[in-house]
This record gives structure tokens, C-alpha cells and sequence, in this order.
């Protein structure tokens, strides 16, 4: 699906390489000595693309996704904050993934130099006026995202608080994972934990299943996860490892047929493609004194199926 990219330059400032959408919005385009890529917009910090070193993308972007500010395309990785879900006054899944961020220039960015570090680019979230007027908090979110040598993406958040009051938000990396085929995938990891699932009012059950296998719409945050776990494709020839730090929950999602025809912006049988596996702090808020900092942070990697057991600390069935 074309992305409408109609320029494709250097950004003057920090050399780094900026693509624009069709509405003007950057894209800073990272990528790998080996041919790994992502690329993040500027409108939502949301990663737009991942690309392993063979150019086949990792992340599901909808066909029927709209590329139209302020909302965010379905797809990618969407930075939910300060309010994930309807669980408070704000709108769906907080602000930040609908604003425009910025570079951050007190912390550079860079590309590749050369010698094997990290691509990486730092943007900068700060409220406007409005937003001060539906969450009256003065925030700093800072957000850097990575590529490594060998491809990983990693995104590592920042919240400080700049107010003079403590304030509380709840927070997701919701990520929009590409499968080959739902039901042929599972997750392992977070079998045996306790779920709030959001289809029964949020109440509250214990996984009983070996893995985490998809049959019908499922809508669950899982708390007090273990930090790594895995999404195990069988199809493809890879899976994924998730890494997180920070973030006490994992939310998964997949809204199956009957719920993705009531989305505009789903494509038909989509929803086969897709799994959203969301890093996030979401059963407990986070409180932050004035002048305290949070960090969050989310690590991907795409690894072949069969070496995925390596990544874990238990070993998995393949
Ligand atoms: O349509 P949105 O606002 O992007 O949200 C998509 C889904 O995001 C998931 O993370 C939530 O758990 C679901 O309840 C929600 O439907």
C-alpha cells in the first residue's frame, strides 16, 4: 500500500533522512548497515514501518488506515498516553498518539555512523494549551526510537513531570504485530497470569492454556506479565520476541471478523493479519511527583522460529 510519499530528503539540521506523507508530516527514516529500516512519524511519535533485511514489513498497517491528522492510522506503533482505553474523561487511548511531536535538539539525533552503533531519533512531546485544558498536567515526553545493527526496534519513553502537583497516567506501545494467520499463532509467556478482560466489563480470570491461541475476538490485559515474551508464527519464517521494561501489563488484541466490519478504517478478513501485543502500564496508573521522571521501555526483535527459545527464559514449543 503506497504511503504517499512525495519528498524524500535530508533534514538540514541533523542529516537524518525525512520523508513527507501526503499531508506534509515528517517521517524520519532509520536504517540498519544490513538493510534493516523503520520509519517514524512525527505526527503521533508513531512508528509507521519496520522492515527486516529483506524488505518484508513486521508491522500491520490497515489497507483502509487514514493517513488524516489529528487521528492515528490503524497500524504501526501507536504511543497511547496519558490514558489508554476509555478508562478516563480523555479521548480513546489519550492524546499523544493524535499531536505532533517534535525532534528533540537538546539530544540529537543520529543515523548510522558507521561503525555499528544505533540509528536512532529522539522526538519531543510537550501539551498545548488545549490539551492543558482537558488533562491540566505540564509534561515532558520524551521518546527515543532505535534500530540496532542486526534490525531490533526498540522505543525507550520518558514522562517527566514538570508541574508543580503529581499527576497520574496510564500508557501502551500499542502494536500493531503483521501474522500471517491469527489463527495459526500463538503467544507464549503469559499463560498462567491473571487477565482483566475488557469483552466482560473488565472482570477478572485466570489463563489456563499452555499458549495464547486466537478463535474469536479477544480484548485482554494481562498483569504482572514477565518482561519478555514471544508471538510464535508459524507460517512465516519468523516470530517475534517482545521485551519490555517499566510496564507491568501486556494488552492483546484482536477485534475478529465481526467487530473489524464496524471499523471504517479496517480492510475485509484483515483482521487475520494482524495482532496488537501492547506493551503498557494499564491495571495501576503510574504517579509522578513534580520533577520525577518515568521510563518505559519496549524492545522488538524478529527471530527465526525456531531460535526463539534462546530469547526466552523458559523453552517453547515450536
Ligand atoms: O480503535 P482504537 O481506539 O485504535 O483501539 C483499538 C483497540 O485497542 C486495544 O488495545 C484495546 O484493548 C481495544 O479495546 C481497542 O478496541
Amino acid at each position: 500500500m503506497s504511503m504517499g510519499h512525495f519528498t524524500n530528503s535530508a533534514d538540514p539540521r541533523s542529516g537524518l533522512e525525512v520523508v513527507r506523507d501526503w499531508n506534509g508530516i515528517a517521517q524520519v527514516v532509520l536504517r540498519s548497515p544490513k538493510g534493516h529500516s523503520a520509519r517514524v512519524s512525527l505526527h503521533g511519535g508513531q512508528v509507521v514501518s519496520w522492515k527486516n533485511d529483506r524488505g518484508e514489513e513486521l508491522l500491520f498497517t490497515s489497507s483502509k488506515a487514514v493517513f488524516k491528522p489529528p487521528y492515528a492510522m490503524r497500524g504501526g506503533i501507536q504511543m497511547c498516553f496519558p490514558q489508554f482505553g476509555n478508562s478516563g474523561t480523555l479521548e480513546r487511548h489519550g492524546f499523544a498518539r493524535n499531536r505532533i511531536w517534535i525532534i528533540d535538539d537538546e539530544h540529537p539525533p543520529t543515523n548510522h555512523n558507521g561503525n555499528g552503533s544505533k540509528a536512532f531519533v529522539n522526538l519531543l512531546l510537550k501539551p498545548s494549551e488545549d490539551d492543558l485544558k482537558c488533562w491540566p498536567h505540564c509534561f515532558e515526553f520524551r521518546l527515543r526510537v532505535s534500530l540496532s545493527k542486526d534490525g531490533d526496534l526498540s522505543l525507550k519513553s520518558r514522562i517527566r513531570n514538570v508541574n508543580g502537583k503529581p499527576f497520574s497516567f496510564s500508557f501502551a506501545y500499542h502494536t500493531y504485530l503483521s501474522v500471517s494467520d491469527i489463527s495459526e499463532v500463538r503467544i507464549e509467556g503469559l499463560e498462567t497470569l491473571d487477565y482483566l478482560d475488557n469483552l466482560s466489563q473488565r472482570e477478572r480470570f485466570t489463563e489456563q492454556g499452555d499458549a495464547i491461541t486466537f478463535e474469536s475476538e479477544v480484548d485482554r490485559v494481562y498483569v504482572s506479565s514477565p518482561n519478555v515474551i514471544a508471538v510464535l508464527d508459524h507460517e512465516k519464517k519468523h516470530s517475534f520476541v517482545i521485551r519490555k521494561d517499566g510496564l507491568p501489563d501486556v494488552v492483546v488484541w484482536n477485534p475478529w471478523e465481526k467487530k473489524s466490519k464496524t471499523m471504517v478504517d479496517f480492510g475485509d478478513e484483515e483482521y487475520k493479519q494482524m495482532l496488537c501485543v501492547d506493551a503498557a502500564a494499564v491495571e495501576r496508573a503510574i504517579t509522578l511527583k513534580p520533577g520525577e521522571e518515568w521510563t518505559g521501555k519496549l524492545e522488538l526483535s524478529a527471530v527465526s522460529s525456531t531460535n526463539c527459545s534462546d530469547h526466552l527464559d523458559h523453552p517453547v514449543s515450536i
